[in-house]
């Protein structure tokens, strides 16, 4: 039926018989889906690599994810191992170095689920806390895979306080070397992934003692496995940390260390460093000890948490127009469940979140990129914004994926609760980055901390002649604001300026509320850190706010890069609408509140909103082909390109273990329940 060949199961029979519920879909195009991929991926040459290498990795079996719904916990373990050493041994065939777009496609291919994720977390460490001797000596050890490493930083006590943390690396002057020490039983490292049964070598995060003082959390590279028999080096117990909500292929772990010794080169120093005679020397704050995780919340947005919500999309809505329930009228056919007004209301703000983060992350990327280097070479002034901004928005972005997805699931019925429709694997995948690299009302604590600060310089500025520059993110702190929105009509709202503004002042309003009330009880007597834990609802809610404003932004600048395309720019504006208004409706609180919006205005934005839907639902399945995901990737029962989801769904379910095994419990149970009942009958 003419569909591209690369985005359809291979081997399936009914491959090429495209449903004729989704066909029709695609036989209107009010924009190039090509173009608008080539778009998301960064250049026509980037989709023509990416395509190159998933054809690679799918025409490997072993690289496959067909049988993964039915594995147990230790199958989905090996075969995750089996996915990576395939695509390492193909990756030295073919050239593909670390860092390569080629390896980042191949990792997409089989949807991330490989093992020894966290070799990367290890390496970015490395790269960014370790002096250019320790990246020289250690980053060849990792990328030939000659050790395996982890990133343990957790402990059972402490994930988020990290000054609580009790690993102790107590530096020894006589021998030069390091004493890690897991003191008590809470200091046991809990989580980290790659440890429980792969690692050779762990990245410790521990509490530096020298010369009797305690100095703070820093990095230490600990070996915890032989390299000759894989068993535990003396001193050390590690293990498995037992059954979780998902992450079946990773192997989390905990440590325990008993006075291990480890040479002093082996603390990480490009800041800070112990001389032989046990001299502490620093460089900037102690936290810049947490650079690493800086880079990982940026990183993980773009390669983990944002594909899982463009999945979901895709799935749930390419669904939707191949599943009928019930008529719009009495005399019409039963309508496709996209078509119902409340469906649409589901799905397409998700479809929008996810283009908004589509461009947020990409936005953030190329910010962590352009300052880097500068922090690197010990230019610390871009920091605060870079860790406010990768903190703020790793918050925002994992928590709506993690809601999108959810609803996306739900949105499927009683096919999306079945693991074949995907769809809860994604959920439990994408749960884990709310918690993962930072608690997200942490993070967002974080983010208040950075705003109440600027908000209070941009007062200082105000006050004073001289203006201060404020950082750009928070710039429109200084900004001259409107006390009421002057729309008139619902089609007012559809002007990007109009709603970028909205975000701006009920983002600023929120920020001086938190500080405010802050400031007030502080004066009446609080100190300040009871009166920061009295204010930290108020300041979790300003910090969404403004993160929610900075997408909006970002989003609306995105599309006046696309004058080029006016097609794809039309079809982009309107998710852009839907996004910010769909954030309006749903905190319309907050524009209430202070006569900003009225009533009659928050009404006219619901029209607006409602209006839009009807229109995105012509484009929907177009603008979830643009993402391009291989069936393969998908694997998904109900998100096939193809729209056979039915034929599917009974032929996957055949696979199952438990419908060829036999029934023990039949025997066992249920026969002679039966047949004690049948002498009665
Ligand atoms: C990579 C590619 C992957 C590809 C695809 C792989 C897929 C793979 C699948 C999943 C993989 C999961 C991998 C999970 C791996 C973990 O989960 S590793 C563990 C992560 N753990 C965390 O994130 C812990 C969260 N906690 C924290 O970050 C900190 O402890 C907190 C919350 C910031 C508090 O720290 P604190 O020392 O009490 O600091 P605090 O007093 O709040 O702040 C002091 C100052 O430091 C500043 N500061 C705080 N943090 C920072 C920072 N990070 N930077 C700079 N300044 C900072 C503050 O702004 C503040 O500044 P001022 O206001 O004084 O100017
Ligand atoms: C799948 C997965 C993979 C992981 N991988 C790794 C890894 O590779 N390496 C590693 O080192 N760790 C890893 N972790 C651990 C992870 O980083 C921590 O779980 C995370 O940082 C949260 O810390 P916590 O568990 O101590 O939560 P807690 O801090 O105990 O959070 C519990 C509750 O307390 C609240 N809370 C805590 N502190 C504050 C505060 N200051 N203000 C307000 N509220 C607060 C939180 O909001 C939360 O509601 C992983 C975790 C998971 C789930």
């Amino acid at each position: 039926m003419g569909s591209p060949v690369h985005r359809v199961s291979l081997g399936d029979t009914w491959s090429r018989q495209v449903h004729p519920d989704i066909e029709c879909e695609r036989n209107i195009q009010s924009f190039n889906v090509e173009r608008l991929t080539n778009i998301l991926d960064g250049g026509a040459e980037n989709t023509a690599l990416r395509r190159k290498v998933e054809s690679i990795i799918h025409s490997d079996p072993k690289c496959s994810l067909k049988d993964n719904y039915f594995m147990t916990q230790n199958e989905c373990y090996e075969a995750a191992v089996q996915r990576k050493f395939h695509i390492q041994t193909i990756a030295k065939c073919l050239g593909w170095s670390e860092n390569s777009p080629e390896l980042f496609y191949a990792y997409r291919a089989v949807s991330g689920e490989v093992a020894l994720n966290i070799h990367s977390l290890f390496l970015k460490a490395l790269r960014s806390l370790g002096s250019e001797e320790q990246i020289a000596k250690w980053a060849p050890l990792c990328n030939n895979v000659q050790i395996i490493t982890t990133y343990a930083q957790t402990e059972l006590g402490h994930g988020t306080y990290l000054q609580g943390l009790e690993t102790e690396a107590t530096y020894d002057a006589a021998t030069q070397e390091f004493v890690i020490h897991s003191p008590t039983v809470t200091a046991t490292k809990w989580w980290p992934g790659d440890l429980g049964r792969s690692a050779t070598h762990a990245l410790v995060q521990a509490q530096l003692i020298c010369s009797g003082a305690r100095q703070g959390m820093h990095a230490f590279i600990v070996p915890i496995r032989s390299l000759e028999d894989h068993t535990p080096l003396p001193g050390i117990t590690v293990g498995d940390i037992g059954p979780k909500m998902g992450f079946d292929y990773t192997d989390h772990g905990f440590l325990r260390l008993d006075h291990v010794r480890i040479p002093r080169d082996n603390m990480l120093s490009r800041f800070t460093q112990v001389l032989p005679d046990g001299t502490y020397l620093k460089l900037g704050k102690l936290q810049i000890n947490y650079l690493s995780m800086v880079i990982t919340r940026v990183n993980l947005l773009w390669g983990e948490v944002l594909p899982i919500l463009q999945k979901a999309c895709v799935i749930a809505i390419r669904y939707s127009v191949i599943r009928r329930q019930s008529c719009l009228r009495p005399s019409d056919p039963e309508a496709k469940v996209l078509d119902h007004q409340t469906q649409q209301q589901k799905l397409f703000p998700q479809l929008a979140t996810v283009y908004a983060f589509h461009f947020l992350t990409n936005n953030l990327l190329e910010f962590f990129h352009s300052s880097y280097d500068a922090i690197l070479n010990r230019d610390f002034s871009i920091l605060p914004e870079l860790h406010a901004l990768s903190a703020g928005i790793k918050a925002m972005v994992s928590d709506l994926c993690s809601w999108g997805t959810e609803l996306c699931c739900k949105a499927c019925g009683g096919h999306g609760y079945s693991k074949l429709s995907g769809l809860p694997s994604l959920v439990a995948r994408v749960t884990a980055a709310c918690t993962y690299e930072g608690d997200n009302t942490v993070l967002y604590l974080q983010m208040a901390r950075f705003l109440e600060k600027n908000y209070l310089l941009a007062q200082a500025s105000q006050d004073s002649t001289s203006q201060r520059s404020l950082p750009q993110s928070v710039a429109y702190l200084t900004a001259p604001d409107l006390a009421r929105c002057p729309a008139q009509k619902a089609a007012d709202f559809l002007h990007p300026q109009l709603y970028t503004t909205a975000w701006a002042h009920v983002a600023a309003r929120l920020i001086k509320d938190s500080v405010h009330h802050l400031q007030t009880l502080m004066q009446s007597g609080a100190d300040r850190y009871e009166a920061w834990n009295q204010t930290t609802v108020m300041h979790v809610q300003a910090a969404k706010a403004h993160c929610h404003y900075v997408s909006v932004k970002n989003f609306t600048e995105a599309l006046d890069k696309l004058e080029n395309e006016p097609a794809i720019q039309q079809v982009l504006k309107r998710l852009c609408d839907l996004y910010a208004l769909h954030g309006i409706l749903t905190n319309s609180g907050d524009f209430l509140h202070d006569g900003f919006l009225s009533g009659a205005q928050v009404d006219a934005v619901r029209t607006a909103y409602l209006d839009l839907l009807p229109v995105i639902r012509k484009d929907a399945i177009l603008l979830t082909d643009a993402f391009d995901f291989t069936d393969q990737s998908l694997n998904s029962a109900l998100g096939c390109y193809d729209g056979n989801v039915y034929e599917r769904l009974f032929e996957w379910a055949q696979r199952s273990p438990t419908n060829t095994q036999g029934n023990p419990a039949y025997e066992k149970y249920l026969r002679p329940l039966l047949q004690s009942s049948r002498a009665k009958l």
